[in-house]
């Protein structure tokens, strides 16, 4: 076997896999303040004005990475227990959404669609009495937050709440409204996964959630036939997209939902993923450039068409440097 490995022009020509900047999608946060705020369990990410994500949607434009998914930061006084300014046409991702296809409209812009940032109570829905996540209500207003971000000129539409049967809710919609080519990313095997901490300080959901947790809706890491169950609803219903979130602790998921459906399967590499690797690189522990990409090349060989990641501008260079 070592004769193969021998050389770098062998390595090169037997291997199987490769990592292009075509595959990266980069997470970024809009917040309704001025200028940038480090984001201090992210290192390297920070809360973008518009005009700040303006520049950042410059440097992706020319790295050529395809595209950025966006998450809106509102100020605290703007949450609600229902979440209302989710759907706001002047909402901060609905504003940040037309001012990136104005500009940059080659750029492909992709929304979250999920209500925690929004909520006084931090959770991805509307409660009842008990505090338990209302489905149906749910994806009543997830419709209303998606169709106003795909009016606001949004790409594709991605729905990370995990309530059931919100994506056939939300393509109805689209089609009734008139936006057929409205593409959705449905996040189809989320897990209720403790690798999302940093995220949730990020858009400021963390305080707010408090000791809560998304059990009820988010998917128990315990399970893997569950995932493909979860999959193959979101396809049915008329999903364009599919992904599995985490990525690293959940590369056999990724596996099994490309291999069943063939489907355009994306991962999400999560702030929890991405602060281990900062941390042990900035202790100087690990090689941050080599460990992102080398895990950045394992979610491909896992089967990932697509990788959304906070390394994507770095990753874009490092791929261009060579
Ligand atoms: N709708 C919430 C949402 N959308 C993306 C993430 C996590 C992303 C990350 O950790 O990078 C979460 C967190 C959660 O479900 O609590
Ligand atoms: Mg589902």
């Amino acid at each position: 076997m070592r004769r193969m490995r021998r050389d770098e022009f062998s390595r090169r020509l037997m291997r199987e896999h490769t990592l292009t900047t075509d595959d990266l999608i980069y997470p970024v946060f809009v917040h309704e303040r001025d200028g940038r705020e480090a984001v201090p369990s992210m290192p390297g990410v920070d809360r973008l004005s518009i005009e700040e994500l303006l520049r950042v949607a410059e440097q992706a434009s020319e790295l050529r990475v395809p595209a950025l998914t966006l998450f809106g930061v509102p100020d605290v006084d703007k949450k609600t227990a229902d979440g209302t300014v989710a759907w706001a046409e002047d909402g901060i991702v609905q504003r940040a959404v037309r001012a990136l296809k104005q500009r940059f409209p080659e750029l492909g812009v992709i929304t979250d669609v999920a209500l925690d940032p929004y909520t006084t109570h931090g959770q991805d829905g509307l409660l009842d009495e008990d505090g338990y996540i209302l489905n149906d209500a749910t994806v009543e207003v997830l419709t209303r937050q998606a169709l106003s971000h795909a009016q606001a000129g949004a790409d594709v539409v991605a729905p990370s709440d995990m309530m059931d049967g919100r994506i056939g809710a939300i393509r109805v919609a689209l089609e009734d409204a008139g936006l057929p080519n409205t593409r959705i990313l449905a996040y189809s095997a989320k897990y209720a996964s403790a690798f999302y901490g940093p995220f949730r300080s990020a858009v400021g959901s963390a305080a707010a959630l408090g000791k809560g947790n998304k059990f009820t809706y988010q998917m128990d890491p315990a399970n893997s036939d569950e995932a493909l169950r979860e999959t193959g609803l979101d396809i049915d219903e008329g999903a364009d997209m599919v992904m599995v979130k985490p990525g690293l602790p959940y590369l056999d998921i990724l596996r099994r939902v490309k291999d069943a459906f063939g489907m355009p399967t994306f991962v999400y590499q999560v702030s929890g993923e991405y602060a281990m690797l900062k941390a042990a690189a900035a202790n100087g522990w690990l090689d941050e450039r080599a460990t992102a990409l080398e895990a950045l090349l394992a979610f491909k060989r896992a089967g990932a068409d697509g990788i959304l990641t906070y390394f994507a501008l770095d990753a874009a260079r490092w791929l261009r440097e060579g």
